[in-house]
């Protein structure tokens, strides 16, 4: 990163005010008699009611569009465990995106903890302030328990983002990169770096879209992840191979696809020539990816080339997701964010990669056009159709596999402006 670069970060998020989020009130409290309204006498009217009727904190009260994204800093993007206040910017972040993006309230919760318990219960004793829990940039395997027990524990919907969110969109772009390079998932043989949070969660959807659980080939920090090793937990366990393979370039050599959730530069340009033709890596970890584009494409010319960044063409991210996947669960008071509703996502997603491309989006990204093929291979995060396609997508899923616990609204249009 630039020295300017850098010095701009810095610059964006200290000024004019520190910070990237703030509350904003929704009501007139300008006279006296809003003041009894807002506060004392008048908010003991719903209060009565929430006391009598919990649901009618929907009615009432800001739960209904609020997102909590909470998190305690142990996975903070690919930079490692930096603890609970260093997440803060990127936690503000999200809830930048949730406001920007799909119209939510969203509040950062950085949560300092002694044992995977303790930082359970804290989310769990709050839940029901808010509408849905983003659970952030948590490391593996905690944030498999932790998630599993607050999707318990919780009458709201539970999303463990670096997950499904990372999942969901990895999905969407790898089957629309396969139709490009003229492969399937099913013959695809897969290696995927990483084997934390995001990785596990990757390469289950990918299975469940098609791909051949024995054709992946996972890597954790001591290399391939194998049935003779004795350091496994119980998640990298359902990803041992029988093999003999034990090195990156043992498992790369004629691989179609390398999936990478790891952290930076561990994707030498020497392995990738090892890939079968027309290969597709998605180097996903952020800020830096497994391997720059620039080399990648440098050292091959029939490679698809996505990253999770927003400076490259095919950002794989999770933006693509958790806003729109959130409006559309809490549009419909969904209990949860079940497989229904995350595969609705992945073809929505998917979808509208392949329609023309509205001239404001292309002007926002600053490029002259953009048509499904090997550049774009994924909606770019500013196209303002994604909410209201993938919302509408993830509703619609929540009715129809009964997640759901009201009707979808009438005449459904959800956007950002929400
Ligand atoms: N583009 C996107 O939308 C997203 C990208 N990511 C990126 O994915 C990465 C992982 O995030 P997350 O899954 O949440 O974190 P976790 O901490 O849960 O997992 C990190 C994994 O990376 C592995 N790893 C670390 N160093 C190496 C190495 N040298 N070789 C192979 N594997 C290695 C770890 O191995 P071990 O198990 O041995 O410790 C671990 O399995 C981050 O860079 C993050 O930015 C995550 C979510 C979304
Ligand atoms: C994008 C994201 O959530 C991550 O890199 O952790
Ligand atoms: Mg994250």
């Amino acid at each position: 990163m630039s020295n300017d670069f850098r010095q701009q970060a810095l610059d964006y998020h200290a000024q004019p005010k520190p910070g990237k989020i703030s509350v904003t009130i929704t009501k007139s409290a300008e006279t006296s008699k809003d003041l009894a309204l807002a506060y004392s006498p008048g908010v003991a009217e719903p209060v009565r009611e929430i006391a009598a009727d919990p649901e009618t904190a929907y009615r009432y009260t800001a739960k209904g569009n609020m997102v909590a994204v909470i998190t305690n800093g142990t996975a903070i993007l690919g930079l490692g465990n930096l603890g609970p206040l260093a997440s803060k910017p990127v936690m503000e972040g999200k809830a930048l995106l949730f406001k920007r993006f799909a119209g939510l309230d969203a509040i950062d919760i950085e949560v300092n903890h002694r044992t995977t318990q303790d930082f359970i219960n804290t989310v769990a004793n709050i839940a029901d302030t808010f509408g849905g829990i983003n659970l952030e940039d948590i490391k593996a395997p905690e944030c498999f328990e932790i998630e599993q027990a607050l999707i318990e524990r919780c009458n709201i919907p539970v999303f463990h983002d670096d997950q499904h969110g990372t999942a969901i969109v990895t999905a969407a772009g790898m089957l629309n990169a396969l139709e490009i390079q003229g492969k399937s998932l099913e013959q695809a043989r897969i290696v995927c770096m990483g084997a934390g949070a995001a990785a596990i969660a990757c390469m289950e959807l990918l299975i469940k879209c098609g791909a051949q659980r024995e054709h992946i080939y996972m890597l954790d920090s001591k290399g391939v992840i194998h049935t003779r090793r004795e350091d496994l937990n119980e998640y990298k366990s359902l990803f041992a191979n029988n093999t003999d393979k034990r090195t990156l370039d043992d498992v790369i050599e004629g691989a179609d696809i390398f999936v990478g959730v790891s952290g930076p530069d561990l994707l030498p340009p020497e392995s990738l020539k090892l890939m079968a033709d027309n290969p597709i890596i998605f180097a996903c970890s952020n800020p830096d990816p497994e391997i720059k584009p620039e080399l990648a494409l440098q050292a091959r010319d029939d490679v698809i080339m996505a990253t999770g960044r927003s400076d490259y063409p095919n950002q794989v991210n999770n933006v693509l997701c958790f806003p729109f996947i959130f409006r559309g669960a809490l549009d419909v008071r969904a209990n949860a964010i079940n497989d229904e509703m995350k595969i609705a996502a992945v073809e929505a997603i998917r979808e509208l990669a392949k329609e023309p491309v509205p001239e404001s989006v292309l002007k926002a990204a600053g490029v002259e056009a953009l048509s499904f093929g090997r550049d774009y291979i994924i909606p770019k995060p500013l196209d303002p159709r994604l909410c209201e396609r993938v919302a509408t997508a993830v509703a619609k899923a929540a009715v129809e596999s009964g997640a759901a616990r009201i009707e979808m609204p009438e005449n459904y249009a959800p956007s950002s402006g929400d």
